[in-house]
C-alpha cells in the first residue's frame, strides 16, 4: 500500500490529471493484471504499445495510469500521471513502492555476454557457505536463501524485481547477487536499483536482433556502469578489449581482474583438466572444481567482488575451491560404455568456442568429439551460421538440431546454420531436426571414450515451439539414450 503523492516524489515534474492522492495497493505494466487500487504503467514495448491498453486498464478499475501520452478519454475518477519515459518512471516508482529494498542490501550485479549466471550463482553459494542470508536473481532460478522461486527472465521487470528484493530484505538477507542483462538495461528494469558493486565479464556476439549493432549492444552494457553511484565499485575483466569503455564514464571506484593483463585481481592458469582448474592467485596456488579457462575468469570475478565487499581472502578461497558450477554449465555424465556426455548452456559463438576449446584441452587425441547444437528462434539470426561453423570446425562430427524454435520454422533455422559450415567440414555435419533423435544419433555414432557435447540449453527443461513449452531436458535425454542403446 502506498499513497501516490509519496511515490511521485521520485519523479521529476510529472504532469497530474484527476484525484491527486489515491492509495495504490499494487503496480502493473500489464492491463491483464489490472484491477481496483492498481497503478498501471503504459509501456511502449517491442511488439505492442501499452498505451493501447489504457482504456482496458481503466475499465478494470485501476486508480492511476502512468503514461507518456494522455488518452482521448480521461475519466475524472482516475489519476493520470504523464511522464517523459514510462519505463524509467516505473523503475523509480517501483523502488519507492517496495521501500527501496536495494538500499538495505549489499547488492552486486553482473553483466556481460557470458558468465553472468555462473558468477552470481557462485557468489550466492559462497555467501551461503560463509554463513550469510543471501538472495539470488538468475536465469536458472531466483533464490531467497535456499528457497527457490522460478525465474522467467535473466533479469525480471522492475516491479517483479523490486518485489523480490523486498522479500529478500524481509527474510533477513544482507546480500544479494543478480544478473543484469542488456535487455534489462535498455528497458529500465534496473532503474531505481542501488548497486553496491557491478561486474563486467566480457562482451561478444549476441542479441544483435534486439540491439541492431554491436556498438549499440556495447552502449547498453555501459549504461550499467554509467549509472553507478560513487560509493559503488565497478569490477571489469581487463582482458576483454571493451572493459575500459565500460569504465569510461562511471563515478564508481574502478577495479580490474585478468589472466593476461596487469590487474587488481590477477591469476595465472597452472592446470586445466577434467578434474578442475589450478590457479596461482595473488601468490597462492589454489585448486577449483570448475572446468575450463573461462571459469578461471568467473572465479576471479567472484573472488574480486567478495574481496571488495570486505570478506576475508583466505575464507573466500577455501570456500570457492569446494564449489561446483551452476546447473547446466559443463555438467557431465559418463555412460556405462565410457562415453562422456557434456551438457552446456553455450548459446553464443564465443561460449561455444570456449567450451569446445576446453574439451580440446582436456581430451586425449584418440577421443572423438561429437557436438549437438541448435540456435533459438525469434533470436539473433546472424549467430546461426557462425555457431554452426565453430561447431563443425572444432568437432569430429556435428549434429545440427533445434533449440527453442519458438515462432520460426525449425527447418529454416537449420538451413541458416548449415550455410555457415565450410565445404571442407560438410562431411562431418548432419542435420536432425528433432533434438531427441539428434542426441540418440550422437550416442549411436559414439564409441567408448568419445565425448558428446550437447550445447545451448543447459539447465532448460523445455523445448519451446509456437508458444508451447514441451518438457525436454538434455541431460535426461542423454542418459535415456545411453540406457536405451546400452552404451
Ligand atoms: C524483447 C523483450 O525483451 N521483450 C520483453 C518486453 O516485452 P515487449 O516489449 O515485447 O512487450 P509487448 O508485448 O510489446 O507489450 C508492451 C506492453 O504492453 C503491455 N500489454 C500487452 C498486452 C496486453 O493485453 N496488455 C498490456 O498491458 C505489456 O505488458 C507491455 O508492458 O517486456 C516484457 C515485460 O518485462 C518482457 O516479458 C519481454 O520479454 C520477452 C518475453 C523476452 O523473451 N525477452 C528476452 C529476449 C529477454 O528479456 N532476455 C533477457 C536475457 C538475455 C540474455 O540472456 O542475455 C532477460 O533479461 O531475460
Ligand atoms: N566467463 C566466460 N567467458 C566465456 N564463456 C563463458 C564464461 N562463463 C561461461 N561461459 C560459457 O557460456 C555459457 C553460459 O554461461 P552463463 O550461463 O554463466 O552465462 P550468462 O551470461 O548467464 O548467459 P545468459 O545471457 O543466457 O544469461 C556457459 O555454459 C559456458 O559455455
Ligand atoms: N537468455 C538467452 C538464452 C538463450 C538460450 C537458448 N536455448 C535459446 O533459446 O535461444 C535468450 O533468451 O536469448
Ligand atoms: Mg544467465
Amino acid at each position: 500500500m502506498a499513497q501516490l503523492e509519496n511515490l511521485l516524489q521520485v519523479l521529476q515534474s510529472p504532469q497530474l490529471l484527476g484525484p491527486t492522492n489515491p492509495e495504490l495497493s499494487a503496480l502493473t505494466m500489464d492491463s491483464r493484471q489490472a484491477g481496483p487500487g492498481v497503478g498501471f504503467f503504459a509501456i511502449r514495448g517491442t511488439l505492442r504499445d501499452g498505451h493501447d491498453f489504457i482504456a482496458s486498464a481503466v475499465e478494470q478499475g485501476v486508480s492511476a495510469v502512468f503514461c507518456e501520452e494522455l488518452p482521448q478519454n480521461t475519466p475524472a475518477h482516475v489519476t493520470f500521471v504523464q511522464v517523459p519515459n514510462a519505463a524509467e518512471a516505473m523503475g523509480h516508482v517501483a523502488a519507492e513502492f517496495y521501500g527501496n529494498p536495494s538500499k538495505k542490501l549489499k547488492l552486486v550485479g553482473v553483466t556481460g555476454t557470458n558468465g553472468k549466471t555462473t558468477c552470481v550463482t557462485l557468489l550466492h553459494k559462497l555467501y551461503r557457505d560463509l554463513g550469510y542470508n543471501a538472495g539470488l536473481l538468475s536465469t536458472v532460478q531466483n533464490q531467497i536463501n535456499e528457497t527457490v522461486i522460478p525465474a522467467s527472465h535473466t533479469t525480471p521487470d522492475a516491479i517483479t524485481l523490486q518485489g523480490l528484493l523486498a522479500q529478500m530484505v524481509k527474510a533477513g538477507c544482507t546480500h544479494a547477487f543478480m544478473e543484469v542483462s542488456s535487455h534489462a538495461l535498455v528497458q529500465h528494469r534496473v532503474t531505481g536499483v542501488q548497486f553496491t558493486g557491478a561486474v563486467f565479464t566480457n562482451i561478444s556476439h549476441d542479441h544483435l536482433d534486439y540491439h541492431g549493432t554491436f556498438d549499440e549492444y556495447i552502449k547498453a552494457k555501459k549504461l550499467f556502469f554509467d549509472h553507478l553511484g560513487k560509493k559503488a565499485f565497478a569490477l571489469v575483466n581487463s582482458d576483454d578489449k571493451r572493459a575500459m569503455v565500460m569504465l569510461q564514464n562511471t563515478k564508481a571506484a574502478k577495479y580490474t581482474y585478468a589472466l593476461r593483463k596487469e590487474a587488481d585481481f590477477k591469476a595465472r592458469l597452472l592446470d586445466n583438466s577434467i578434474q578442475g582448474l589450478q590457479l596461482e592467485l595473488e601468490g597462492q596456488e589454489v585448486w577449483f572444481r570448475l572446468i575450463g579457462t573461462f571459469n578461471a575468469y568467473n572465479l576471479l570475478a567472484v573472488y574480486g567482488a567478495a574481496t571488495l565487499l570486505g570478506e576475508d581472502k583466505q575464507e573466500v578461497l577455501a570456500s570457492l575451491s569446494s564449489l561446483t558450477s551452476a546447473a547446466g554449465r559443463f555438467d557431465y555424465v559418463v555412460s556405462a560404455g565410457q562415453i562422456t556426455g557434456i551438457v552446456d548452456y553455450a548459446h553464443t559463438p564465443d561460449a561455444l568456442e570456449n567450451v569446445l576449446q576446453t574439451i580440446q584441452q582436456i581430451r586425449r587425441p584418440d577421443q572423438k568429439v561429437i557436438t549437438i547444437v541448435g540456435c533459438g528462434g525469434n533470436r539473433d539470426a546472424t549467430k546461426r551460421p557462425v555457431m554452426a561453423d565453430i561447431a563443425a570446425k572444432m568437432s569430429d562430427r556435428v549434429i545440427l538440431t533445434s533449440d527453442n524454435p519458438r515462432d520460426e520454422d525449425p527447418q529454416e533455422i537449420l538451413n541458416q546454420m548449415q550455410a555457415g559450415v565450410k565445404a571442407t567440414d560438410l562431411k562431418k555435419a548432419l542435420s536432425v531436426i528433432d533434438r531427441r533423435e539428434a542426441i540418440k544419433t550422437a550416442v549411436l555414432l559414439a564409441e567408448a571414450d568419445d565425448i558428446i557435447l550437447v550445447a545451448g540449453k543447459g539447465h532448460e527443461t523445455y523445448q519451446e515451439v509456437k508458444g508451447v513449452r514441451a518438457p525436454f531436458d538434455d541431460k535426461q535425454v542423454l542418459q535415456e539414450s545411453f540406457a536405451l542403446l546400452q552404451k
